[in-house]
């Protein structure tokens, strides 16, 4: 008997579809299962958020805040057990995860702030009665979230789109459907009405049965550049409604005259290989100057590289890196190495993949001589080298990409970084951090393949509700003076 894993309504049911599962990706062991929502399962959850709707929608904001406060207590008092599920479905590390877990928490604080600042209410006066702009929420919203932060990321959707007033369906990766049921078991503790929250839980199926029904208010996805655009088709033909698209990233990462070394090889393996490379910001291409310094810190990269610990999730002396997300993720990466070397790549490390899991080791491969450079997201810890002799050129070449999420220039020249900053394609540009690390307290968002324009984080509060101006007078009265041609 599969166990109940749906949520809808305010009630656990098992799905009506095909079974799926969860692996512990560094052993390769089922840790989960259960079987997926069909589309009557997935219409029943967007009926439920429909009419939970106006009751939760006319809670006045700080009732809704209370609530949602409560689930920040929850996450906080469930802060191991909910970041030893992360690592454990995930593989990242528990140094790692915690941190995911505290995000979660910061979160509630940021997106009360952005709420009231970005869309909150303003009220002026007119010379008859005021003028009022207020924000209204959008109904029940659709949110999609991916397998590298299963916690943080549908989280940054989803608290925004509570407090705005919207009723949510949750369809998390099927790759961490574990985490997703602790993290609403958090909810309904917390005491959110039935059929605010809902989550269907299965694979592509249950996804398109969401993203294609007319049932939705809104979407706010956070995945793949491929599936976020199908999705729009899915979701397409509806201009009237709202859709956030936060998708993956090729970025660039350039180093010019920068006298610390050590901080450069720092800052480039936080960037490349943070989170075992699947993070939409890691950097993917690294462009080196030519010549003694480029050699230099190639070489410092190189050593430190090949000495970052990989390890399970609960070592006790912590990795770096832990397994990747599974070894289909590992064996990709494996044949984005390959196939880089057949197009004249050099590996200056090579990855290894360990099998029946989803352990690969950090991999760095030169490819200044590659002529025809496919642009494609590698999501792995496989960090592509060029090196340059132009500044102009490498810039060119960082933003020669469909993506544009995010970049970064370690130099310790300010003209370059004024150069660099107006000149590059991104959503985030840092200068002299990692590229990784985004603060929630920031817009997060690219453009190109990386997004639709509606940056999230703490520009949420944006897509989570819609503004309404109105000019209003308590009581109906005759204007000072009368428009020319009318006598009442
Ligand atoms: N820009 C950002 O904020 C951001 C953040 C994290 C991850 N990402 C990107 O996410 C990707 C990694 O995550 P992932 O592999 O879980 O993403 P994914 O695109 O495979 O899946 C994302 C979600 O879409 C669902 N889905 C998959 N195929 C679908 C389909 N055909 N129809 C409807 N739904 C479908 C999945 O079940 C999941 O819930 C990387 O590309 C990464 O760069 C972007
Ligand atoms: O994998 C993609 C997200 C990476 C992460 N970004 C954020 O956490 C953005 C902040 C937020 O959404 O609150 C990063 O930059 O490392």
């Amino acid at each position: 008997m599969t166990h109940a894993a749906q949520f809808i309504n305010g009630q656990w049911l098992a799905g009506e579809g095909a079974e799926f599962s969860s692996l512990n990706p560094a052993k390769g062991e089922v840790i989960w299962s259960a079987t997926a929502a069909t589309a009557e399962q997935v219409d029943a959850a967007i009926k439920a958020a429909r009419e939970a709707f106006y009751s939760w929608t006319d809670l006045t904001f700080e009732q809704r805040l209370e609530i949602v406060k409560k689930f920040a207590e929850q996450l906080a008092e469930n802060k191991d057990e909910l970041a030893n599920a992360i690592a454990l479905e995930t593989g990242k590390p528990l140094w790692e995860t915690a941190t995911e877990v505290g995000a979660m928490i910061g979160k509630i604080g940021i997106s009360e702030k952005a709420y009231l600042e970005r869309t909150g209410t303003v009220e002026n006066p007119m010379p008859q009665g005021r003028a009022v702009i207020r924000h209204k929420a959008h109904g029940v919203v659709a949110v999609f979230g991916p397998y590298n932060f299963p916690g943080h990321l549908p989280n940054g959707h989803i608290v925004p789109a509570l407090l705005a007033g919207n009723t949510v369906i949750f369809k998390p990766s099927e790759l961490t459907p574990m985490v997703a049921e602790l993290t609403l078991k958090l909810w309904e503790k917390a005491g959110l009405p039935k059929g605010v929250i809902n989550l269907v839980q299965g694979e592509v199926e249950t996804g398109k049965a969401l993203a294609s029904h007319r049932g939705i208010d809104g979407l706010f996805f956070t995945g793949s550049s491929r599936t976020g655009h199908l999705i729009h088709q899915q979701y397409g033909g509806q201009p009237g409604k709202i859709l956030a698209l936060e998708m993956g990233g090729n970025n660039p990462l350039i180093v010019k005259d920068a006298a610390d070394t050590n901080a450069v090889v720092h800052d480039i393996i936080q960037s490349a290989f943070v989170s075992s490379g699947q993070r939409c910001t890691c950097a993917r291409k690294l462009f080196l100057p030519a010549g003694e310094q480029g050699d230099v810190i190639l070489t410092k990269l190189i050593e430190a590289t090949k000495a970052i610990k990989v390890g399970f999730f609960d070592d006790e002396e912590q990795p770096f890196m832990g397994s990747m997300i599974s070894e289909a993720a590992a064996k990709s990466m494996m044949d984005a190495q390959a196939q880089l070397q057949s197009l004249g790549g050099e590996s200056l490390i090579e990855m290894t993949h360990t099998a029946g899991t989803g352990f690969v080791t950090p991999a760095i491969i030169e490819c200044t001589n590659i002529t025809d450079f496919p642009d494609d997201e590698h999501f792995g810890p496989l960090l592509k080298v060029f090196r340059y002799t132009d500044f102009d050129a490498a810039i060119e070449k960082g933003n020669d990409t469909d993506y544009g999420l995010s970049a970064g220039l370690l130099s310790d020249n300010a003209a370059d970084y004024d150069h660099f900053l107006r000149r590059i394609r991104a959503g985030i540009v840092n200068w002299n951090r990692p590229i990784t690390g985004a603060s929630s307290a920031a817009p997060f968002g690219g453009i190109g393949a990386s997004g639709n324009h509606r940056a999230s984080a703490y520009y949420a509060a944006d897509y989570c509700a819609y503004p309404v101006a109105s000019v209003e007078l308590e009581k109906v009265a005759m204007p000072a003076t009368l428009s020319p041609g009318i006598k009442i």
